[in-house]
């Protein structure tokens, strides 16, 4: 095995994107071909300061990204996210540490930026535990078999006055945008999406190589005209012996009240010809299954972790966030990477709102700062990760304390990968 100190990591400039890209195609299974657009697009959308490649003998052969993002957090404020993306190593270089360069780099320039925390999906679970990150969101996907659901055939549109309209890609990417601020603005998990993000996702921007479906996408608007749903879905019309076998598969359903959430699947699992409905991702408490009047009808498919959390200041994280019971709490957090660690006191209010900072006060509870960043969200248990032996209880009773005020009501989510 080669060592990797021959090897050169450095911020990339504008010449050496096309190699920076065929690298990242090459680590994850693309064919290695770049075109001179798919160059111009990905460009227009890097920060180049934030963009690494290593460099051997002036091949490149790894890429790594970051991005500035803004995540929300339980009780709806947002924190400033390092945003981890486009890693890749050539499978030539792997395990020589390359990773590993190049996310010590990053990490500590966020910290210098002072940003709270940073986020990544992770492609394999093994990965980046190591570098202090640990899951924070899961996902479920789940398939419907239609015919099971058991849901008014006759459906005619929403019954509560509101309607269900399709719109072309452009009205799409005209509303979508403040629909998803408003849900943003209230769900845990959820990152903030760019005038790009809502180009590539209605065709505005098309990766070249890469084949272009348009989807459908459907509005639902309260009856007071509100935009209060949009959907994004494809279809698959495939026929068995003169009997319809069609597949719709959602892209995106973003809804921010229970009516609109009801009609925009109610509509897409009445579409005439659709045997079944592909959920795409979507929160494991999601409200699909109890929708249908027969819930098994959903079968899950797809149970996984999804955004992987890091904090990088943990009182600006622990006073971001509300908590569901007043309290206080002493963590200890060990972070070997030095960003993160310490005693911190935490107090909440009845309110929800808490204060935090470094204390010399004994400790209620021993935790990594990975598994600080698995909790952070309310999604995991502090009660389970005791059990586990990675939190441990230095008080009796303060896991249990600490499971009443961090778990959320609704699971966090994150709806995108990026
Ligand atoms: C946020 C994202 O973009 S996720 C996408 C990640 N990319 C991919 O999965 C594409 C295919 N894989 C790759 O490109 C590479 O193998 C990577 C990026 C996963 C790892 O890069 P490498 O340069 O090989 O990692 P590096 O050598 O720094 O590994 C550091 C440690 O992590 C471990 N590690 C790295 N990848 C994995 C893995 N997939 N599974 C288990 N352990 C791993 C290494 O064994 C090493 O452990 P050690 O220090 O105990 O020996």
């Amino acid at each position: 095995m080669t060592a990797s100190t021959g090897i050169e990591i450095r911020t990339i400039d504008d010449d050496d994107v096309p190699a920076w890209t065929r690298a990242m195609h090459t680590g994850f299974l693309r064919p290695p071909v770049v075109s001179k657009e798919e160059v111009e697009i990905r460009r227009a959308g890097m920060d180049l300061d934030r963009t690494q490649g290593a460099f051997d003998g002036g091949r490149c052969v790894a890429a790594f990204r970051s991005f500035a993002q803004r995540l929300t957090v339980p009780g709806g404020a947002s924190v400033a996210a390092d945003a981890v993306s486009n890693v890749s190593v050539s499978p030539t270089h792997r395990r020589r540490g390359l990773l590993g360069r190049m996310m010590t780099n990053d990490l500590r320039l966020a910290k210098e930026r002072g940003d709270a925390a940073a986020t990544l999906i992770a492609a394999e679970w093994l990965i980046y535990g190591r570098y202090g990150f640990g899951p924070a969101s899961w996902t479920t996907e789940w398939e419907v078999d239609v015919a099971r659901a058991g849901l008014d055939r006759r459906y005619a549109g929403p019954a509560d006055g509101g309607r269900v309209d399709f719109v072309d890609p452009g009205t799409a990417r005209e509303l979508g945008p403040a629909l998803h601020e408003r849900l943003r603005a209230t769900r845990p998990g959820f990152v903030d999406r760019d005038e790009r993000w809502w180009r590539r996702a209605t065709g505005d921007l098309r990766p070249a190589g890469r084949p272009w479906t348009e989807p459908f996408y459907v509005v639902y608007r309260a009856p007071d005209g509100a935009v209060d749903g949009l959907l994004a879905y494809t279809a698959q019309d495939t026929w068995e012996a003169k009997r319809p076998h069609g597949t719709a598969s959602v892209l995106d359903l973003i809804a921010v009240s229970t009516e609109a959430e009801r009609a925009l699947w109610h509509f897409l699992l009445s579409v005439d010809w659709i045997t079944t409905v592909r959920s795409g991702f979507r929160a494991p408490d999601d409200l699909l299954p109890l929708l249908l009047p027969d819930p098994r009808a959903a079968k899950v498919t797809t149970h996984a972790d999804l955004l992987w959390l890091r904090p990088l200041d943990v009182p600006a994280l622990l006073e971001a966030r509300t908590y569901a019971h007043p309290g206080t709490l002493v963590v200890e957090i060990a972070d070997p990477d030095g960003y993160a660690g310490g005693r911190f006191l935490l107090e909440a209010g009845p309110d929800g709102a808490a204060r935090c900072a470094a204390t010399a006060r004994p400790a209620d509870l021993a935790l990594g700062v990975g598994d600080l960043g698995a909790l952070y969200l309310g999604d995991e248990s502090v009660v389970r990760l005791a059990a586990l032996g990675r939190v441990a209880e230095e008080r009796p009773g303060a896991a249990a304390r600490a499971e009443l005020m961090l778990r959320t009501a609704r699971r966090p989510w994150c709806p995108d990968v990026f």
